[in-house]
């Protein structure tokens, strides 16, 4: 029998997460045909080493339960293993990026019938020095300003919140000196964010990178090294619209591997968390995991004939 492994984090989503994995746990045996395992996590890197039992016992299958912050650890227990199983979510935090970019529903419990989906994508995943992420790496420090915000802060202010924040920190002028050295040059100059992304989705923001594709095997690099653009406040408009990139006071560039470094302590935050301080050193894994998908969610995609 096919196996599964669920990781959930019992204190996401309103504390409805456990009346969710039961519905999850029904639908796998019942209608998909796995033998299923259940792991809760109870704190920080559980959902890590969970994943990484899942790869060691040639799972199938391990859905992510939780928020983003559960699907970044989940995801980094696949860094290094030979066999990689398939990846199920369902988004329980309160930005989701990842899910967004991925056309999954939102709500759970529509999250959970794409479960039984034939569709799948090979997704790419990138490297940031020993740790994967699956959707963006900001550095500086308006990047510091967005690890800051507090749950609680996102669960009133939803993705909003971000930006709130971010905007008080650019209040205070702070630049950093950052030297990015990437596929075909380096930029050198005094920049508040750096912004690494894999998929369109970031802090909620679904056009921030409209021309990212999960499986385009490119990081999508934004410097945005001008104040002003966020003083006049057409960052706002510009993210809202999508055209960021277009923007003259924002640097854009696709490549497969960054190295960011700096003079001064700088920190990052990797996919919505807190990440390492500079030097970091990135670089692109094409199609590294295979996603469910709604059947609906990209008819370019092949659905999988084992699963059929
Ligand atoms: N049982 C637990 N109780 C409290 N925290 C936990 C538990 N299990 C894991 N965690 C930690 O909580 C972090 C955040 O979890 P997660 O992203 O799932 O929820 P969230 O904070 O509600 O989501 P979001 O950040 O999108 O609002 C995880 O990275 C993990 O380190």
């Amino acid at each position: 029998m096919k196996q599964a492994m669920i990781i959930i984090n019992p204190s996401s989503g309103k504390e409805l997460a456990l009346e969710y994995l039961r519905k999850v746990e029904d639908i796998l045996h019942t209608e998909a045909g796995y033998d299923v395992v259940v792991n809760e996590t109870t704190k920080e890197l559980d959902a890590t080493n969970f994943c990484i039992d899942a790869c060691k016992q040639e799972f199938d299958l391990v859905v992510s339960i939780g928020g983003d912050g559960t699907l970044h650890e989940t995801i980094n227990g696949l860094l290094d293993q030979k066999h990689r199983p398939k990846l199920g979510i369902i988004p329980l935090g309160t930005v989701n990026d990842f899910a967004r970019a991925m056309h999954i529903p939102l709500d759970p419990e529509e999250a959970i019938h794409t479960l039984t989906s034939t569709r799948r994508r090979h997704v790419d995943m990138a490297r940031i020095n020993d740790q994967l992420f699956a959707n963006v790496v900001a550095a500086g420090s308006l990047a510091d300003a967005l690890s800051s915000v507090s749950s609680e802060e996102k669960s009133k202010l939803g993705a909003f919140a971000y930006f709130k924040e971010g905007a008080k920190e650019l209040l205070s002028s702070s630049k950093s000196p950052l030297v990015i050295t990437h596929d075909s040059g380096t930029w050198e100059g005094d920049a508040p964010i750096f912004i690494a992304a894999l998929t369109n989705s970031v802090g909620g923001f679904e056009n921030l990178a409209p021309d990212a594709e999960v499986d385009d095997g490119l990081l999508h690099c934004f410097i945005v090294h001008d104040l002003n653009f966020f003083n006049t406040l057409t960052a706002g408009v510009s993210l809202l619209f999508g055209n960021l990139k277009g923007h003259k006071d924002v640097e854009y560039f696709t490549a497969t591997q960054v190295t960011v470094t700096s003079t001064e302590p700088v920190k990052t935050n990797v996919d919505g968390e807190a990440g390492p301080e500079l030097p970091i050193k990135l670089h692109i894994l094409p199609s590294h995991v295979e996603v469910i998908v709604p059947e609906e969610a990209d008819p370019a995609e092949q659905a999988d004939p084992a699963e059929e």
